[in-house]
C-alpha cells in the first residue's frame, strides 16, 4: 500500500516581510494540527505548542553547477528524519509541512529539492508557495534585490503584509506591481499575520487540478499575463506590447521578469511537447522561473494533462479525469526572465511542431470563448 504523500507549503518572503508572524497565525489553527514547521534559519524558534525543527544552510552543487538545481542536503536529512520520527511513533503523525525560508533565500532550490530528491519525491508533495511582501518596504526591496521579486515569481499566493502601516494607493501600486512580476499568483492582503489557513493551503496548480479551480486559474492568470504584457509599468521604458522590440529590464524594477500566457489551438503530441520541454529546460531552465499549462493531447484529448515546472525542475504531469472547463485548447502560462515570447514561439514550432498561427494571446482568445 502507498500512503499518501505528505503535502510541503513553502513559505517565503524577504527580511522582515512578516514570515514568521503568518507562520505563527497559521499554526493555531486546527486544519494545521499535526504540521511540522521547518524554519529554515539557526536554531529552531520555540513554540511550544508545534513541533519545530531547524534545518541548517548546507547546499550540495550538483554537477551541473547551476545554483537553482543545489540539493539541500539539509532538508533531505531533516525531512527524512521527520518522517521516520512519525513512522515510528516518536512524533505525531505528520500530516503537513511548513518550510519556512530565510528572507534572502532563492526558494528554487528547495523546490528542487522536493521535487526531484527520490528519497523525499516518494513522501512528500509540494502543496503551494506562498511569499510575503511587505506592503511599506515592498517596492525598494523589489527593485533593489532580485531575490526578492524572484520570491515573488515563483509564489502560487502572495500576502501583501503590514497594510495597517501604508497608504491605499501605496498598497494600489504594490498590488500591480506584483500583478506584473506573478500574474499567476493570488493576491491577498494580510495583517499581522492574519490569514485563514484555506487561504494559504492548496494553493498550487496541482491541488487546484483537483477540483474545479483550474479553468478560472489559467483565465485568471492568462488576463493577467497579458494585461502586463500591454502595459509595462515601469515608467521609464513606455513599453506597449505592440513594440516588438526587444526589451529588457535588467537594471530596471522588474529585473527582467515578465510572463507570457498562450492558447494553443491544436492538440498536442506528448512526445514532441516533452521534446521541447526537454530543450528549453536545459537551455533557458535558469530563466524560465516558472511554467504551467493544461494541455489538450492528441493521445487523451477527453483527459487534459497539467504541466508544471520550476527552472530545470518540471515536475510529473498530471491527467486530469476531464476538461474543467468547456474550452478544450491548450493554455500555457510562463513567467520569465529576459526570455521574449518570440523565442518561446518559435521553439514550440520547432521542436513540440505547433504551427505559430495557431498560438494566440489568450486575453482576445478568451474573450471570443
Ligand atoms: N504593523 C504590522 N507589523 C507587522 C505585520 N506583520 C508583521 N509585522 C511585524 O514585522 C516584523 C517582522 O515580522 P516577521 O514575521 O518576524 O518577519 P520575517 O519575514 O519572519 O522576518 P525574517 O525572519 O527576519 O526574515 C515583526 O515585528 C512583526 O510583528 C503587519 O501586518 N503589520
Amino acid at each position: 500500500m502507498t500512503a499518501a504523500r505528505i503535502p510541503v507549503t513553502v513559505l517565503t518572503g524577504f527580511l522582515g516581510s512578516g514570515k514568521t508572524t503568518v507562520l505563527n497565525r497559521l499554526l493555531r489553527q486546527p486544519a494545521l494540527d499535526g504540521t511540522v514547521a521547518i524554519i529554515n534559519e539557526f536554531g529552531a524558534v520555540g513554540l511550544d505548542h508545534l513541533l519545530a525543527e531547524s534545518s541548517e544552510e548546507s547546499f550540495a552543487l550538483l554537477d551541473n553547477g547551476c545554483i537553482c538545481c543545489t540539493v539541500r542536503d539539509d532538508l533531505v536529512a531533516t525531512l527524512k528524519a521527520v518522517h521516520a520520527r512519525s513512522r515510528d511513533g516518536a512524533l505525531p503523525p505528520v500530516r503537513r509541512v511548513l518550510v519556512e525560508t530565510t528572507g534572502l533565500a532563492d526558494p528554487v532550490p528547495i523546490l528542487h529539492t522536493l521535487a526531484v530528491e527520490p528519497a523525499l519525491s516518494a513522501l512528500f508533495a509540494i502543496d503551494g508557495v506562498v511569499a510575503t511582501v511587505d506592503a511599506v518596504n515592498g517596492p525598494a526591496t523589489l527593485a533593489a534585490h532580485a531575490e526578492a521579486a524572484k520570491q515573488v515569481a515563483v509564489a502560487d499566493r502572495l500576502l501583501i503584509t503590514k497594510t495597517d502601516l501604508a497608504g491605499t494607493a501605496a498598497v494600489a501600486a504594490l498590488e500591480a506591481r506584483l500583478a506584473q512580476l506573478s500574474p499567476t499568483a493570488g493576491r491577498l492582503q494580510v495583517r499581522h499575520g492574519a490569514v485563514a489557513a484555506d487561504q494559504v493551503l492548496g494553493c498550487g496548480l496541482e491541488a487546484a487540478g483537483q477540483g474545479a479551480g483550474l479553468a478560472g486559474w489559467f483565465e485568471a492568470a492568462s488576463l493577467a499575463a497579458d494585461r502586463a504584457a500591454a502595459q509595462c509599468g515601469d515608467p521609464a521604458c513606455g513599453h506597449d506590447r505592440h513594440d516588438h522590440r526587444h526589451h529588457h529590464h535588467d537594471a530596471g524594477p522588474h529585473h527582467g521578469i515578465s510572463a507570457h500566457a498562450f492558447v494553443i489551438d491544436e492538440p498536442l503530441e506528448w512526445d514532441a511537447f516533452a521534446q521541447w520541454l526537454d530543450y528549453v529546460t536545459a537551455l533557458k531552465g535558469e530563466d524560465l522561473l516558472r511554467m504551467k499549462g493544461l494541455l489538450h493531447m492528441a493521445e487523451e484529448p477527453d483527459r487534459p494533462l497539467v504541466v508544471h515546472a520550476v527552472q530545470h525542475v518540471v515536475h510529473p504531469p498530471v491527467r486530469l479525469d476531464a476538461w474543467p472547463d468547456a474550452e478544450r485548447r491548450s493554455r500555457l502560462v510562463f513567467i520569465v526572465r529576459d526570455i521574449d515570447r518570440e523565442v518561446i514561439e518559435r521553439t514550440l514550432a520547432r521542436f513540440a511542431s505547433i504551427d505559430t498561427g495557431r498560438m494566440a494571446r489568450p486575453a482576445s482568445a478568451l474573450r471570443v470563448a
